[in-house]
């Protein structure tokens, strides 16, 4: 790589870059195959057979136009290579100048290939193709597979569609209270979000609230071995829950459809986005359960809002409209519940179509600044959770919130 020396130098690197592959896509569609749709491959490169026939080598030349997908730059190079080298042999042309970039890069590309046989290049061309082609096809046949996991999940929705993946919250008639089993599944969501093609995830909740965050039953269902137990049971499960979002390795945005209570609260520190409807409020009534913060919240709050705001929302329990948490950093932007659904839509739509990669990579250069301290956060307020849910004040609290239900 050459030295760095001026302070120009990166960003004219991205440019020229920008410029390389703008000029190869304008390349590939006029020569190699009209416009392909391929994401990122593995590619299986055959070196040694050699059987591939002229009329195998011109339906792979077919098979590229046909593609659903864009393979990349780089893949376009290889393919521009293999014929090159399939139909003239190896490169006899002179290195284009240094400023001739979309020549150079081909050039290049070909003249890699150095004394391949016209037949093993054919081959390969054929292979390269046919794996394009697979990826392409299974890809397209990713949706059978996300409906399949669908079934799996009792608590929420799991959609993938223009690039973003839709987690729904499906409990509307509990305010979507989170139960054990919906905790499970949230991870299981998120892992699968993490590994499948889209580019952002979304949390968001089903009816007219967000989420009323633990669902208080949690607590009365005691099992055999005891309060103690569940106790710690449930804190391991609160600690999985937030790691999951402390890891999560994609862009993760919430679309807080309605009032949030408790933990769907606290780990809005963890989301990169956060678009709320004015009709949402954000409540952490912790103390009047007798309870204390989770979500790793006792430190992206006092971060994102200064120790005062936080303070009076985790201990004193200050439930804030849309407005006042936008106002204080919780809150990227809100929109008037009449239009959020369709306004925050688009605006992800549009999003959804910025560099995968980039995007990514961007969010986990933020998140590694304090992974490990969000992670130690995370274990101390769970542990601290763990005795607090053994205290009279909170066994008495949740007592109260069924009680009061009673008389009703
Ligand atoms: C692994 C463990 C991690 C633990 C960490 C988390 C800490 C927290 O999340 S603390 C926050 C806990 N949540 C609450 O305290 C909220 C309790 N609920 C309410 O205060 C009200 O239900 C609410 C203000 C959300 C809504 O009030 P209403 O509009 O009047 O609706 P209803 O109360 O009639 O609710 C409808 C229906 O849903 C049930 N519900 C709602 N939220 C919960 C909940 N969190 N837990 C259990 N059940 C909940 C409510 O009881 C009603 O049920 P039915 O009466 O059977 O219809």
């Amino acid at each position: 790589m050459p030295p760095q020396n001026s302070a120009h130098a990166p960003p004219f690197r991205v440019a020229m870059a920008g410029v390389v592959g703008r000029l190869i896509r304008c390349w590939c569609r006029r020569a190699v195959a009209g416009s392909l749709k391929v994401p990122a491959l593995q590619l299986h490169v055959s070196k040694t057979a050699m059987g591939a026939s002229q009329k195998d080598f011109e339906n792979a030349m077919n098979q590229v136009k046909l593609l659903k997908e864009d393979p990349g730059n780089e893949v376009k190079l290889k393919l521009y290579a293999l014929y090159k080298q399939a139909t003239e042999g190896p490169c006899n042309t002179p290195k284009p100048g240094v400023f001739d970039l979309i020549n150079k890069a081909k050039w290049e590309a070909w003249n890699a290939l150095g004394s391949l046989p016209k037949e093993t290049a054919r081959q390969n061309y054929v292979d390269l193709v046919s794996g394009l082609s697979s990826s392409s096809d299974s890809s397209s046949q990713a949706k059978p597979e996300a409906d399949r996991k669908q079934a799996e999940y009792e608590t929420v929705v799991m959609t993938s569609e223009d690039g973003i993946t839709k987690i729904m919250l499906n409990r509307p008639a509990k305010k979507n209270a989170l139960t054990e089993q919906m905790y499970q599944e949230i991870m299981l969501a998120l892992e699968a979000a993490s590994k499948d093609d889209s580019t952002i995830t979304v949390l968001t909740g089903n009816g007219d609230y967000y989420s009323s965050g633990n669902d208080l039953t949690n607590f009365t269902n005691i099992p055999p071995e005891g309060v103690e137990a569940k106790a710690k049971n449930s804190a391991i499960l609160l600690r999985n829950f937030v790691g999951s979002f402390i890891d999560f390795p994609k862009p993760l945005v919430a679309v807080v459809n309605g009032p949030a209570v408790g933990i769907s609260v606290t780990v809005l520190g963890l989301f990169d986005l956060v678009y709320a409807t004015d009709r949402a409020t954000f409540h952490t009534p912790f103390s009047h359960l007798g309870q204390t913060p989770e979500g790793c919240s006792s430190y992206t709050f006092p971060k994102i809002m200064g120790p005062a705001k936080a303070a009076e929302m985790l201990i004193f329990g200050k439930k804030l409209t849309a407005g006042e948490a936008y106002a204080q950093g919780l809150v990227t932007e809100v929109f008037p519940d009449s239009t959020f659904q369709k306004e925050v839509w688009t605006r992800l739509k549009a999003y959804s179509k910025l560099p995968q990669n980039a995007l990514r990579i961007s969010k986990q250069i933020i998140r590694s600044q304090e992974k490990e301290k969000l992670h130690a956060v995370n274990a101390k307020e769970s542990s601290i959770l763990q005795e607090r849910w053994l205290s009279s004040e909170c066994m008495n609290a949740i007592m109260n919130f069924f009680s009061q239900k009673a008389k009703l």
